[in-house]
């Protein structure tokens, strides 16, 4: 039976997980327009949901949560969630929760992507023979960077820079990491080193970043860290626009500090600057790590599924303001 209550959904996901909260509550409002809501209509919608199922570019902030009457659950269409002030939503007795585990692989495989790009100019490449300048073979025409024997640093060993590093076995090359705790996984299948942050930032020649946004992480590279970079060096980001001071990272290819950047996310999404755009050593894409049709369908069940479990009186096991649960009774499942 169809359970009476409202969820708010603010923006088409995929079906898969449209139907499962179809199929259980008798009010789905689904936000249909091509856009994300503005911050008013958060504001005024949010009013008498019981769930809302919202979007990593939907600032949900302490005005959007006081005006949440009946708000048990915000589930995040997304494993990071900065996007949401966790503090103010356990305040308020509302479970938080994320989609980890499912995009995983997606985005492993879209920060190889960026990494093979920009090391091998693919995206100059394309341009150069799209605008019929290739005029055949020639022994020094767009030369890149070999990736075998060199250095791939991983800042933030959690689940998808592990999935990088076990990916950098098959292009043969030497992995450092820099995490807080140990990684087992990755010292055992690529023979990974754990080091300092200092360490990795002077010996990789790939630096690929997959830390959370949190204040602590903010601007995390900046002019002093680049400085400490190889000058043949690349920097990738498919983490948060906000972990690189951005001012400083194009200073940093324009000089020709570093070698090239590839780069999934920005400081002000969707703003983009045009110094970046307007440069050929770097591989911009809009913010596309987990978009494959597997994973957002996954992201989108596992998110609908943790608003069913916490409307039925149940705990999902993707709770990230595991606090809340001091002050709210659930079961466990
Ligand atoms: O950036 C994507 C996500 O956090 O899921």
């Amino acid at each position: 039976m169809k359970k009476d209550y409202t969820i708010l959904v603010t923006r088409q996901i995929p079906e898969a997980g449209l139907e499962i909260l179809k199929k259980n509550f008798k009010n789905v409002i689904v936000n249909t327009k091509n856009r994300n809501l503005t911050h008013n209509e958060l504001i005024k919608k949010v009013k008498g949901v019981d769930a809302i199922l919202c979007l990593l570019s939907d600032k949900i902030d302490s005005e959007v949560i006081s005006n949440m009457d009946r708000c048990k659950v915000i589930s995040n269409y997304a494993v990071g969630f900065n996007n949401i002030d966790i503090d103010e939503a356990t305040k308020h007795g509302i479970i938080v929760t994320n989609t980890p585990g499912v995009l995983t692989d997606a985005t492993a495989d879209l920060t190889w992507a960026l990494i093979l790009a920009v090391t091998r100019r693919i995206v100059e490449a394309d341009k150069f023979l799209r605008k019929g300048k290739f005029k055949g073979w020639a022994p020094t025409l767009l030369l890149g960077t070999e990736l075998a024997g060199k250095t791939l640093g991983i800042i933030g060993a959690g689940r998808i820079g592990t999935a990088v590093g076990l990916r950098a076995k098959g292009f043969k090359m030497k992995v450092l990491y820099f995490n807080t705790n140990r990684n087992e996984t990755l010292e055992e299948e690529v023979g990974a080193k754990k080091v300092s942050f200092e360490t990795l930032l002077k010996n990789s020649d790939i630096i690929t970043i997959h830390v959370p946004l949190t204040p602590k992480t903010k601007h995390l590279i900046g002019e002093k860290e680049i400085k400490l970079m190889k000058k043949t060096s690349y920097l990738i980001n498919t983490s948060r626009g906000e972990v690189i001071d951005e001012k400083a990272l194009i200073k940093a290819l324009k000089s020709g500090r570093i070698a090239g950047a590839g780069l999934d996310v920005f400081e002000q999404e969707p703003f983009v600057p045009k110094e970046l755009i307007e440069l050929d050593n770097v591989v911009l894409t809009p913010h596309i790590g987990s978009a494959t049709v597997e994973a957002r369908t996954k992201m989108a069940i596992m998110a609908a599924e943790s608003i069913v479990k916490v409307l039925s009186g149940k705990i999902p096991a993707n709770v990230v303001n595991s606090e809340v649960l001091k002050v709210i009774k659930l079961k466990t499942c």
